[in-house]
């Protein structure tokens, strides 16, 4: 890949892994829901994890977790635009907005957004158009159907093929649309509209998706994923999301997006520290 991925501004090193932190700017995002509506919170919460080593910021106003509610455009926007404008004034972070509506794809990128991170790989009306003419990378990740229905007993022959299939079928409509395979990132999508086994299982062969040729996004933290396997709810899957990371950086992650910057940031230079090793 190009070492050097342009995002807006600012150029994004995938020579090495990198953490993106996740900001809610959401009422019910599961995991901090409520905490961060205040942009001033927001803005401190993404302040902390620049500190703590994070060199992205995910940025969603939408809740994605099974059963979310949906939420208007005009909503969405007015959750995201204060925060996208007051990180990219004051933080020196690539901001990735995550969002599926076309007009936040516009109007973060002209607040200062680097990078688009759309759960729904541009399917939505007008998407491939905003983010085409926004100029910005764009992380494409595998779900079928919405939110509200993703998980009503999904089934795949083989999810990784399905996986691939997906984002090989969406990487062709962005080029299409003129957004060049270069301005691609890839995530499987883990969670959504997947069975615990489904998760598993593209864990274990996610190297496999290296060879469509793009970085890749992974975002496991503190999902049900690990709470099924361990038992725990959302406030006691530290370690079981610390565990993921280290597997997905040996099975050729790029992008870590966790919630515990910190504790990621000790996983990813520990095992650069034996990397650089002889
Ligand atoms: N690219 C990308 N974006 C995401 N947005 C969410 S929201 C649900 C949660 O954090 O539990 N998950 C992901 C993910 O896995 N990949």
């Amino acid at each position: 890949h190009l070492s050097r991925l342009p995002c807006g501004s600012r150029l994004l090193d995938l020579s090495r892994p990198q953490v993106m932190g996740i900001l809610n700017v959401t009422p019910d995002s599961f995991s901090d829901g409520g905490r961060f509506t205040a942009r001033d919170a927001a803005l401190r919460h993404a302040e902390q994890m620049v500190a703590a080593g994070a060199t992205l910021i995910d940025i969603g106003g939408e809740s994605t977790r099974p059963g979310a509610r949906a939420v208007s455009p005009t909503e969405e926007l007015e959750r995201v635009a204060p925060v996208v404008e007051a990180i990219a004034r004051q933080l020196d972070v690539i901001i990735s907005v995550d969002t599926s509506t076309p007009a936040v794809m516009r109007e973060s990128a002209r607040l200062g957004a680097g990078l688009i991170n759309d759960v729904r790989s541009l399917q939505r009306d007008g998407a491939l158009d905003a983010a085409a003419d926004t100029g910005l990378p764009v992380c494409l990740m595998h779900m079928r159907g919405e939110p509200g229905n993703m998980q009503d007993d999904p089934q795949y022959p083989d999810i990784v093929a399905e996986v691939r299939d997906f984002l090989v079928e969406r990487m062709a409509a962005c080029a299409t649309a003129g957004i060049p395979a270069e301005r691609i990132l890839l995530d499987p999508g883990f969670g959504f509209a997947k069975t615990l086994e489904h998760n598993l299982a593209l864990f274990k062969r996610m190297s496999e998706l290296s060879a469509l040729g793009r970085p890749l996004l992974v975002g496991v933290s503190r999902k049900s994923m690990i709470g099924k396997v361990l038992g725990h709810e959302v406030g006691g899957r530290l370690y079981g999301s610390l565990a993921l990371a280290a597997l997905a950086l040996t099975k050729g992650a790029h992008i870590l997006r966790v919630h515990d910057v910190a504790e990621t940031v000790d996983v990813v230079r520990m095992i650069a520290a034996v990397e650089a090793a002889q």
